[in-house]
């Protein structure tokens, strides 16, 4: 492989070391930068040529200290997106990557400047910067192509140069910067600290006679100290022969010592070694503990050397999938590396898992496979479900015929299947409402946890581990703590369950994204809100997605879905029925024979559901 593949190798395997990440580790094992063998450089992208295009590697839970050159043996890169770990250093030299369009370092521990050397990338389209502790001024960024821009919750200093780009990016680009004054900012230049450091034209006669105060009294401190340098200077010269004697007589001494030092450095690393490698075999000693009656049929060596794919990052880590080639009966598994947990005990951390699988025997709960527990790494093991999400389901395209890329569609989400996800995750709620214990059974329950598996049952995962998380993350993050009560009165509980599942019907029957469960980066909207405001407004028949609203004969059982999730979404969670009750009527919906009865005149003004839908918004909503 040419020297240049070699360097960019070797750059990655610096990469490497300095994150001493534990799946890092065993995944980038690859010659180079291979486009066709992506698993093997996981978060790099590689063009044809095999040189390293893109590195991404968000909210893994990175650590180390970037040297500044180390991106600089990567000159095809367009993209280094490291945000949300915990990066520590100075902004990294990039001035010879200038192929560079997109930099995001944000959510890190990047402290210093921002290099002015930035200003030499003329490609670049977007910098982001935010969440660090980043000092002094803002470089004076002018590149035409910068299009997003983003340094808030920095400590910044100075005033925003005024060159037009930087300029047409607004206030909230630079919040949370508080020694940072001028447009677009909200803090002006001539108020508080800054204006000490930058001062008015009226100051300057005083600072200019503060300035030949200061001016006299320095010169007269510089005749002081060199009056006293050459005395020491005298001094020294005296005992220099002195010093050069004893000097030689330490040398001797040294040597002498250096030889016993080493030995007992040499000591030193051994026993080093020895407790390293004792480490070493503690881990190995923990193996994975496989639950339920699952055969042990793979080990954590297996699953750090099989191929992994990322499958996301959610509120308790990185989630992997990976391919077990070989073995009987599984061939994926799903491994959640646990990360920002409350501070538990083997025992307690046991205890919650023990919980998991011996509730996990219900057919619409997604089982546990296997734990791994260590000090430093717990690993949560599930089989991986065939068929995705349903937020996939619902929500994205997917090319409809391979090799056709302008032809994009969604995977067909017909009536009955949404019917029986509805009552699919009903009955596993009211199983774990009624099996297990605590203030918030599940706690999240959204589109993205409710999984579909190789037969298209709908799986609920993520159940069991809601007090594994630390409150503040939990109310940041779960869907339970969106609810109206907790907005209140600060409170959760199996309730909130049920307002979260209402969310998931409305999303279901509307396919539109909710609000309380839009994964980060996506906006979505207040359904309920949003659904009685289409009644009072007169769009009703807007309200259904138009795959399942053609579906004629199916419209009393949209409209009995759709009164259920008004219900369990009322404001007060006493109002709302328990999962119970829920389950005997989405049951009672009855699934329609036919499904290509079809209102193919393509008039929704026509369609009963806006005739129907107002009397039962505006009307009585009990199930
Ligand atoms: N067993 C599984 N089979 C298939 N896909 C899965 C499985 N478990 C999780 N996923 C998918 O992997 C992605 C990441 O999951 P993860 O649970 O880490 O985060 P999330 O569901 O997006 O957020 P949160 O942690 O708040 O629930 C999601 O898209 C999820 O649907």
């Amino acid at each position: 492989i040419s020297e240049y593949l070699v360097q960019e190798r070797d750059a990655l395997l610096v990469l490497k070391a300095i994150f001493n990440d534990p799946f890092l580790n065993t995944n980038w094992t690859g010659l180079h930068c291979y486009a066709d063998y992506p698993s093997q450089w996981y978060g790099i992208q590689c063009s044809h040529d095999d040189h390293v295009t893109g590195i991404s590697l968000q909210s893994m839970g990175l650590t180390g200290k970037v040297s500044a050159n180390a991106f600089a043996y990567f000159p095809e890169l367009t993209l280094i997106s490291l945000n949300n770990n915990s990066i520590s250093g100075n902004v990294v030299n990039l001035s010879s990557n200038h192929k560079l369009k997109h930099i995001d370092l944000s959510g890190n521990r990047l402290y210093g400047q921002i290099l002015p050397s930035l200003l030499s990338l003329h490609l670049l389209e977007s910098l982001q910067l935010q969440d660090n502790s980043l000092t002094g001024p803002i470089p004076e960024f002018n590149q035409s192509s910068l299009k997003v821009f983003n340094v808030s919750n920095n400590n910044l200093k100075g005033p925003i140069p005024t060159t037009p780009v930087l300029q047409s990016f607004s206030s909230a680009s630079y919040s949370n910067n508080p020694e940072l004054c001028g447009p677009p900012s909200e803090n002006p230049c001539n108020s508080s600290a800054f204006s000490e450091k930058y001062t008015s034209d009226s100051d300057n006669k005083d600072s200019s006679k503060r300035t030949c105060k200061f001016a006299t009294m320095f010169l007269i401190f510089d005749v002081i100290g060199l009056v006293a340098v050459m005395l020491l200077f005298i001094l020294y010269y005296k005992r220099a022969k002195k010093l050069k004697k004893m000097m030689k007589n330490m040398q001797k001494d040294l040597k002498e010592d250096g030889e016993e030092a080493e030995a007992e450095a040499e000591a030193e690393a051994e026993e080093r070694v020895v407790v390293v490698e004792e480490k070493r075999e503690e881990n190995n000693k923990k193996k994975l503990i496989f639950v339920g009656g699952v055969e042990a049929e793979f080990e954590l060596n297996d699953l750090f050397k099989a191929p992994a794919e990322g499958l996301g990052k959610g509120i308790f880590g990185n989630t992997y999938k990976a391919k077990l080639e070989g073995y009987m009966g599984v061939k994926s598994v799903v491994v959640k590396r646990l990360r920002d947990l409350k501070p538990l005990s083997d025992e307690e951390f046991t205890k919650q898992v023990n919980m998991i699988h011996e509730h996990h025997n219900h057919p619409n709960l997604l089982p546990l496979l296997a734990y791994y527990y260590s000090k430093d790494e717990k690993l949560l093991v599930y089989k991986y479900a065939e068929n995705g999400n349903l937020f996939n389901r619902i929500h994205v395209l997917v090319s409809k015929y391979a090799g056709e890329k302008s032809s994009k569609d969604r995977i067909p989400f017909r009536w009955s299947s949404r019917l029986s996800v509805a009552r699919g995750v009903a009955r596993a709620l009211e199983y774990l409402h009624i099996n297990i214990g605590g203030i918030v059974p599940h706690g999240n329950l959204k589109s993205t946890n409710i999984l579909l598996d190789e037969h298209e049952t709908v799986v609920v995962s993520d159940y069991g581990l809601s007090s594994l998380v630390a409150l503040p993350i939990a109310s940041q993050r779960m869907v339970s703590y969106k609810s109206p009560e907790y907005q209140s009165n600060k409170r959760v509980s199996r309730k909130s369950d049920v307002w979260s599942y209402g969310c998931l019907l409305l999303e279901l029957l509307t396919s539109r994204v909710s609000v309380h469960s839009a994964p980060p980066g996506i906006n979505g909207v207040d359904l309920s809100t949003w659904v009685h405001r289409a009644v009072r407004e007169e769009w009703t028949a807007e309200i259904f997605d138009p795959e399942i609203s053609k579906q004629r004969s199916a419209s009393h059982g949209m409209l009995k879905l759709l009164q259920i999730a008004l219900h369990c979404c009322d404001k007060s969670p006493d109002k709302r029925p328990e999962m119970t009750e829920v389950v005997r009527v989405v049951e009672n919906i009855k699934v329609v024979e036919s499904e290509d009865e079809e209102d193919l005149s393509g008039d929704p003004s026509d369609d009963s559901l806006s005739i129907t839908a107002p009397a039962m918004v505006a009307g009585d909503q009990r199930l």
